[in-house]
């Protein structure tokens, strides 16, 4: 099995280079899915309380050979439970549903700017960590502004921050920003989802230079950013695919032409983290 690199967070601890998405799989057929993953070697999972599946995903930890410090389990709060007391509460849910006793990576999934409220959950996540219910602290589509939000207002910044990245949508700025001060970038949709982009020119021309898939050379294109996607499939064969892009490497003029892809409209819906709201 591939050996997969890792990054070191913030806090001392480390993460896989890839993780797996969840989003829809529910029920038996996503702890199936989960299990199969854990088997093509990914370590890192992300659910979330929104998913509905945080049940599905804790039963394949537990079902699984894979030792339990192996394996990062990520979940994320949802609007709904932002302020303080109600974190706290939705983290005791979550390790509830998960059917685990801690949460390796535990994230703020939207800041929900209209609510007005995650600085609470951030401080409120602080104490989780401290009190061991969980191991890193996070956040998912947080905009530099929001991300300075918490540095000033707790001294703490999250060690992950989970965002929509893919090749019309590669985050320049943002990218720069986390660099600069040290939080790792993990992508949500990596592939583009259903628009991923695997007839643009750049992306078939460097499959067929390196005789990969189009995803596989996504993927890569992500890794040589230093950034950690986290794709969904629910195949055996596009699982064990997905995680194989650490025996290649891309040029340097093939990376760029790929994120020179990117386009302003390249969202995949509405979601600007400014104005999104999802509870
Ligand atoms: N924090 C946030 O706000 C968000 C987080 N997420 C997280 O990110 C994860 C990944 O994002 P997601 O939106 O699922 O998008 P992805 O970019 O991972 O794309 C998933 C889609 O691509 C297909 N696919 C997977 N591998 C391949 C392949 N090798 N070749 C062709 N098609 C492929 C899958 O189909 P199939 O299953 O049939 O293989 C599925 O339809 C989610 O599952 C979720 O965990 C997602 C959105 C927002
Ligand atoms: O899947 C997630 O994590 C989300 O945050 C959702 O916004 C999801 O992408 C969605 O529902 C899009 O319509």
């Amino acid at each position: 099995m591939t050996t997969i690199p890792t990054f070191a967070l913030n806090d001392g601890s480390s993460v896989p280079a890839i993780g797996f998405g969840t989003y829809p799989l529910r029920g038996r057929e996503g702890t199936d899915a989960t299990l199969s993953a854990i088997d093509a070697g990914y370590r890192l999972i992300d659910t979330a309380v929104n998913y509905r599946n945080e049940d599905a995903v804790g039963a394949a930890v537990r079902e699984t050979d894979v030792p339990r410090d192996e394996l990062v389990v990520a979940t994320k709060l949802p609007g709904r439970d932002h302020g303080f007391e109600e974190t706290i509460t939705s983290c005791r849910g979550s390790l509830a549903s998960l059917g685990l006793d801690h949460i390796d990576l535990y994230l703020i999934h939207w800041p929900n700017p209209s609510v007005g409220r995650f600085v609470e959950s951030w401080k409120a996540m602080i104490q989780l960590q401290r009190e061991g219910l969980v191991r890193s602290i996070g956040v998912s589509n947080f905009t530099e502004e929001f991300l300075t939000r918490l540095a000033d207002e707790t001294g703490v910044l999250p060690a992950v921050n989970q965002v929509e990245l893919h090749p019309y949508f590669p985050q320049e700025e943002l990218l720069a920003f986390h660099r600069e001060h040290g939080i790792v970038t993990e992508a949500w949709s990596p592939l583009g989802k259903a628009q991923a982009p695997f007839a643009e020119e750049p992306v078939a021309a460097a499959a067929a230079a390196h005789d990969v898939s189009p995803a596989q050379v996504v993927l890569r294109w992500h890794h040589q950013r230093g950034v950690l996607p986290i794709p969904k499939s629910a195949s055996p064969e596009r699982q064990r695919t997905n995680i194989d892009v650490f025996g290649f490497e891309l040029s340097d003029t093939e990376v760029q032409a790929i994120t020179a892809l990117g386009r302003t409209d390249g969202r995949l819906f509405d979601g600007d983290p400014n104005t999104h709201e999802e509870m």
